[in-house]
C-alpha cells in the first residue's frame, strides 16, 4: 500500500507555492498600480499640453514698433469674464433705461475716446448703456482703464470682450433686448495700417460682420449707428466732401476696410432689413482723445522739448484737416440714433425695407497742420522743433472737408467749437491728467 504522502513536503510545497501565488499577485498589483499611475500621468500630460498650446492662445499680433497689439482670445474673455450670476446683474443694470421710452444701447468701443464720451452722455440723459471693449494695447490700455473708472462711476458697465466673440456677443444679446448698437469698436489709426494690416481686418471687417451677425438674428432687432470715416474719400479732390462723392479710391488699408464697412451695412440692410447709418468722422479730437493722433502727441512733445515732424505735400502744401471737437461729435452720435428708424427684421427674417443712412460728422473748417502747431504753441506757451517733412507715402491725404448740410437736414447737427477752443479744452485736461 502506497506510503501516506508526506503532509510536511505537501504543506510545504503548498505553502510556498501560495507564497510565490502571493508574491505574484501583490507583484502583478503593483505593477498594474504603476501601469495606472504611468497612464494617468500620460494622459494628464497630454491635457495641460493639449490646453496650454491649443486652447485659444493671446492672439499676439507683432508689430515693426516691436509692441504687440494683445487682445484675451474670445474663448477666454468668454470664459473669463462672462459668466455668473453678478456679472449678468451688472449687465441688466448698466444697460436698463432711467427715462420713459429710454433706450438700451450696446456700446462697442466704450473704452475708446469716442466710445466713453457717448456711453456718458447716453447714461446722463436717462438711457441704459452696456459697454463691450477688449482693451487692446493699440495704445495704452492705462488710458482706457482711467476712462472705464470714469464710466463706472456713472453706473457704466463694460464687459470685456472681442467682437469677434460670438458667443459672448449672442449672450449679451439674451440678455438684453437692445434698442440700438452704437458701433465705435475699431483698429482705428491711417498710418499703422502698414505696421499691421491684419488688426484693421480682425477689427473692422470681420469683427463688424459679427457684429451684423449677431444682430440680425437678435429679437428684437436693434438700429444699428456705426463709424465710418472721413479717409473713405480718399484721393477725391471734390472740396469740401459730400457724401455724395466718390469714396472708391481709399488711400491707406484703414480707409479701405470702413468703405468696406459701409458697403457690408447695405448687405445686411437689404438682406436682413437692419436700420444701419454710418457716420463718418473728421480727425476727432478732444479731452481723453487718443495719444497717436498727432493733435494729442504734438503737444505731448512740444511740452517735452522733442521735435515734431509736420507733414507737407509733394507739391510743397500744407496738409489740412477739418479737426472736429469730441462734444460736436457726441451730438452728431446722439442725433443719429435719436433719428434712427426701427430694423424691420426678426430672428433674421427681413419684414420689410429699412433704414440705411451714411453722413458727414466734421467741422466745415479745415485747419493746416501749421497752425494747429502754432496754435499748441501759445496755449503752452513753448516754441515747437518742427521739422517740415514730405508726407511720407503712409496713407495720408493732403486734406480733408467736411459738407454736414445732410446731418443738419436730418438731425440738427451743427458743430460749434473752433480748433482753438478745443485745443484750450484738450491742454487743460492733459495737463491734468499726466499731472505735467
Ligand atoms: O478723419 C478720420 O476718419 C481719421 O482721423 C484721424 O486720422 P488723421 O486725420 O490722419 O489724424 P492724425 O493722424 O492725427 O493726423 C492729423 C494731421 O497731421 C498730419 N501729421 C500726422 C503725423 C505727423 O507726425 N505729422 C503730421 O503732420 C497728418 O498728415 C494729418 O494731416 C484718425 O487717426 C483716424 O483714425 C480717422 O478717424
Amino acid at each position: 500500500m502506497a506510503s501516506p504522502p508526506d503532509t510536511s513536503k505537501t504543506t510545504k510545497l503548498e505553502r510556498y507555492n501560495s507564497y510565490i501565488r502571493r508574491v505574484n499577485s501583490t507583484k502583478l498589483l503593483a505593477a498594474s498600480s504603476k501601469l495606472l499611475f504611468r497612464v494617468t500621468l500620460l494622459v494628464a500630460l497630454v491635457l495641460i499640453f493639449f490646453f496650454t498650446f491649443n486652447y485659444p492662445p493671446l492672439s499676439d499680433t507683432p508689430t515693426s514698433a516691436g509692441h504687440h497689439v494683445h487682445t484675451t482670445s474670445h474663448l477666454l474673455s468668454s470664459a473669463f469674464y462672462g459668466s455668473g450670476a453678478s456679472w449678468e446683474k451688472e449687465v441688466r443694470r448698466s444697460s436698463t433705461p432711467r427715462r420713459p421710452n429710454g433706450f438700451s444701447v450696446l456700446v462697442t468701443g466704450a473704452g475708446g475716446f469716442v466710445g466713453t464720451h457717448c456711453s456718458l452722455a447716453l447714461k446722463k440723459r436717462g438711457d441704459g448703456v452696456l459697454g463691450l471693449d477688449n482693451f487692446n494695447t493699440y495704445y495704452d490700455p492705462s488710458l482706457k482703464r482711467a476712462r472705464q473708472k470714469v464710466l463706472k462711476q456713472h453706473e457704466i458697465f463694460i464687459v470685456e470682450g472681442d467682437l469677434n466673440d460670438g458667443e459672448l456677443l449672442a449672450k449679451l444679446f439674451d440678455i438684453v433686448p437692445f434698442t440700438h448698437v452704437l458701433h465705435l469698436a475699431a483698429q482705428a489709426g491711417v498710418r499703422y495700417a502698414m505696421e499691421n494690416p491684419q488688426s484693421y481686418v480682425s477689427s473692422n471687417i470681420a469683427g463688424y460682420v459679427n457684429l451684423l451677425e449677431v444682430a440680425k438674428n437678435a429679437d428684437p432687432q436693434p438700429a444699428i449707428v456705426w463709424a465710418s470715416s472721413s479717409s473713405v474719400y480718399g484721393l477725391n479732390t471734390e472740396n469740401p466732401f459730400s457724401e455724395s462723392d466718390r469714396t472708391d479710391q481709399p488711400a491707406s488699408l484703414y480707409a479701405a476696410t470702413k468703405k468696406a464697412g459701409e458697403e457690408i451695412a447695405h448687405t445686411y440692410n437689404h438682406i436682413y432689413g437692419l436700420s444701419i447709418t454710418g457716420l463718418r468722422f473728421f480727425t476727432v479730437y478732444g479731452p481723453w482723445g487718443r495719444p497717436d493722433m498727432a493733435y494729442f502727441f504734438f503737444t505731448k512733445d512740444i511740452l517735452q522739448g522733442k521735435p515734431i515732424n509736420v507733414y507737407q505735400t509733394h507739391d510743397n502744401k500744407e496738409v489740412a484737416r477739418d479737426f472736429t471737437y469730441i462734444d460736436d461729435i457726441v451730438k452728431g452720435c446722439l442725433g443719429a440714433l435719436d433719428t434712427a428708424e426701427k430694423s424691420t427684421g426678426k430672428g433674421g427674417k427681413k419684414k420689410g425695407p429699412a433704414q440705411l443712412r451714411i453722413y458727414n460728422l466734421g467741422n466745415t473748417s479745415p485747419v493746416t497742420v501749421g497752425k494747429l502747431v502754432s496754435i499748441l504753441e501759445s496755449l503752452l506757451n513753448v516754441k515747437a522743433k518742427k521739422h517740415v517733412i514730405k508726407m511720407p507715402r503712409n496713407g495720408d491725404v493732403p486734406f480733408t472737408h467736411a459738407n454736414v448740410s445732410l446731418a443738419y437736414k436730418d438731425f440738427g447737427y451743427k458743430p460749434t467749437t473752433d480748433l482753438s477752443s478745443g485745443l484750450r479744452k484738450f491742454v487743460k485736461w492733459l495737463i491734468e491728467f499726466f499731472a505735467l
